[in-house]
């Protein structure tokens, strides 16, 4: 792996067991001994290599497998068989709200998250708060309601604005933005931008060729869990485009 290489995908395939047969009962399992679950790949064969500084995309068909490579690439699944090597801290933000405790407040919630982001020190920690409070737009009494009192749309505001809090390498987004409304999107976007600028790495999966091709210098292309097309972000999305 070369130095500047950040993450490296070698010969990833990924399975999971499905309940193909639909109706299934505890009795056919113990007295018919039959077994309703078929282990379906869902990744195959999957290489990818992303250098420090780069962002990719990754675009492709519901269900083509692209939340599932971010989510073992992030060290939540474990790879069938090929190795995943990160040389490197990241931030995932893989699920609207992951990480968020919905029985705390949002300012307890952000507390936490800073704690485990390692900010301790008081003043740094409330200059991480203000900063986070006034990017979510969500007002004091907002945050200071328990977070499942929350609209879809201010667990994305308040996930997102927490996230953006954690200064690490690389920067994982897998379709999160959707539920947010137009104005936060956009700010979303813009602060996404600076920070690819920043020179950070960013893994971004997006429906929007728009988007893709606004933050990232290459993508690639799933199709049934297969890499068909890589490449420069541009031709790829022309590529997931022809899909239509
Ligand atoms: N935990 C799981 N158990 C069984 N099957 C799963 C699991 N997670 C995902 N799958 C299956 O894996 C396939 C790929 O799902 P994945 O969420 O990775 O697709 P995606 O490309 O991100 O889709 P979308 O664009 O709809 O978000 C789907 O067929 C899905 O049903």
């Amino acid at each position: 792996m070369s130095k500047d290489t950040i993450i490296k995908v070698e010969d990833v395939s990924v399975s999971f067991w499905q309940n193909n047969v639909g109706v299934y009962s505890l009795k056919d399992l113990i007295v018919k001994r039959k077994n309703p679950f078929k282990n379906k790949r869902i990744l195959n064969d999957i290489n990818v290599e992303i250098f420090r500084g780069q962002s990719m995309g990754i675009v492709g068909r519901n269900g083509s497998g692209k939340s599932t490579l971010l989510r073992t690439i992030a060290g939540i699944i474990k790879p069938e068989t090929g190795t995943i090597t990160v040389n490197g801290t990241f931030a995932p933000i893989l699920a609207i709200g992951a990480g968020l405790e919905l029985e705390l407040t949002g300012y307890e919630n952000i507390s936490m998250l800073l704690a485990l982001y390692g900010t301790s020190n008081a003043a740094t920690k409330q200059e991480a708060i203000d900063k986070i409070s006034e990017f979510s737009e969500l007002k004091s009494e907002v945050l200071r309601m328990p977070v499942k009192q929350y609209s879809s749309g201010m667990v994305a505001r308040l996930a997102f604005s927490i996230s953006l809090a954690n200064d690490s390498d690389i920067l994982i987004i897998d379709e999160v933005l959707a539920v947010g409304d137009q104005g936060f999107q956009a700010k979303c976007m813009e602060k996404i931008y600076e920070i690819k600028h920043k020179g950070k790495t960013i893994l971004f999966v997006s429906h929007f060729p728009d988007d893709v091709m606004k933050i990232c210098d290459t993508a690639i292309l799933l199709e049934n869990g297969y890499v068909t097309h890589a490449g420069p972000s541009r031709d790829i999305c022309d590529n997931y485009k022809q899909l239509f």
